[in-house]
């Protein structure tokens, strides 16, 4: 193979930039020429290419975002989309690719291959962690740091006031941001959307805990959970504590996917990228890199797209011990 193009695709995520720094040395230090493709899917379709160097990617391993732009293409999704993709990638002279997202972008690669039969591996990059075959994805840890130290802070403000926040984090479908967060931040629940938590258990756990002398506590919910959104259960709690509790909603959003990277997701990233260099130039496609045990994996996309990741039941126990 003697050119590669790389691009981000679905939401960004800290410690993508340090994915890309590591697929183009890798790729210059094995001879071979490497394009960044902009904003993923459509960029492809519009033949956004540019040519990258080792200088290109200087001075990024720290920055959050990705330089090479993210989207969610709807155009790619079309037959007519992905062979416009196909032809550009054809006139670039671009053989195979490195896709750096989530379970939508290898979904769109593996589609791409079985039609056009460019090669693609992945590299898992987003803050849900919900990708089977990696134990961590890039952007989760610093995601769940940003998020805790934004409760830390709110946690503050429920103690002072002798309150009852409820705090949304992100994760699409998936508790494994709002698990971490809530056994770090010590939270007294944690409803995520892989495990029903009824109201009845939210009044409850409250009741108990103020009896035995609490005077706030927090409830992480994860914003795929299936009672609703965080407002939606904030408003079904309150109606059932009848103005017991001073209640207090706070949604964390989009600053849980921005940020400068993470020690351990910049390691992940480089790590990673490393590796899936490595498998394209090997004859490697439709696989995703992952690290399991803190060993490199080579895992299917069919696996890593269609297999679940369950979060694990002691998780959601331990928060509930703990929480007494
Ligand atoms: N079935 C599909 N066929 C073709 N392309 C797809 C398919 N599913 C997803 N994609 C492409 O992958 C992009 C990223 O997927 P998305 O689900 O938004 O993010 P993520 O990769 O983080 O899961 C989509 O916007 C679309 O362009
Ligand atoms: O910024 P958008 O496009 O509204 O997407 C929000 C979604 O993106 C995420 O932050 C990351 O998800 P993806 O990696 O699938 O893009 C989810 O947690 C959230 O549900």
């Amino acid at each position: 193979m003697k050119k590669i193009g790389v691009f981000t695709s679905g939401g960004d995520a800290p410690g993508m930039n340090a994915a890309i720094r590591a697929v183009v040395r890798t790729a210059i230090y094995k001879e071979v020429e490497v394009v960044g493709i902009l904003r993923g899917y459509n960029g492809m379709i519009a033949g956004n290419f540019i040519p990258l160097q080792s200088h290109s990617v200087s001075n990024i391993i720290q920055r959050g975002g990705t330089i090479l732009k993210s989207a969610r293409s709807k155009e790619f999704m079309t037959y007519e989309g992905r062979k416009k993709a196909f032809e550009q990638l054809q006139k670039a002279g671009i053989e195979g690719l490195i896709a750096i997202g989530g379970d939508g972008t290898f979904t769109g690669a593996k589609v791409f291959y079985e039609e056009f039969g460019i090669p693609t591996v992945g590299i898992p990059g987003t803050i849900d962690n919900d990708l089977y075959g990696t134990d961590y994805t890039i952007g989760y840890d610093t995601a769940i740091n940003t998020a805790l130290d934004a409760i830390d802070k709110i946690r503050d403000t429920a103690d002072s006031h002798d309150r009852l926040f409820f705090i949304e984090v992100m994760g699409r479908d998936s508790g494994y941001i709002a698990i971490a967060c809530g056994i770090a931040g010590g939270a007294e629940l944690v409803m995520v959307p892989e495990t029903l938590t009824t109201i009845e258990e939210v009044v409850q756990t409250i009741n108990q805990g103020w009896k035995r002398s609490k005077t706030s506590s927090i409830v992480v919910v994860a914003e795929g959970d299936e009672e609703g959104n965080v407002h939606e259960i904030a408003a079904k709690v309150a109606a059932r504590l009848e103005g017991k509790y001073d209640i207090r909603v706070s949604t964390l959003g989009h600053i849980q996917r921005g940020g400068s990277p993470t020690a351990r997701d910049r390691i992940l990233a480089s790590r990673l990228g490393v590796a899936a260099v490595e498998a394209l130039l090997a004859g490697k496609q439709n696989i995703m890199i992952g690290v399991v045990n803190d060993e490199i994996t080579h895992v299917p996309f069919e696996d890593a797209i269609y297999k679940e990741k369950p979060i694990r039941q002691e998780f959601i126990e331990l928060v509930r011990i703990l929480s007494i």
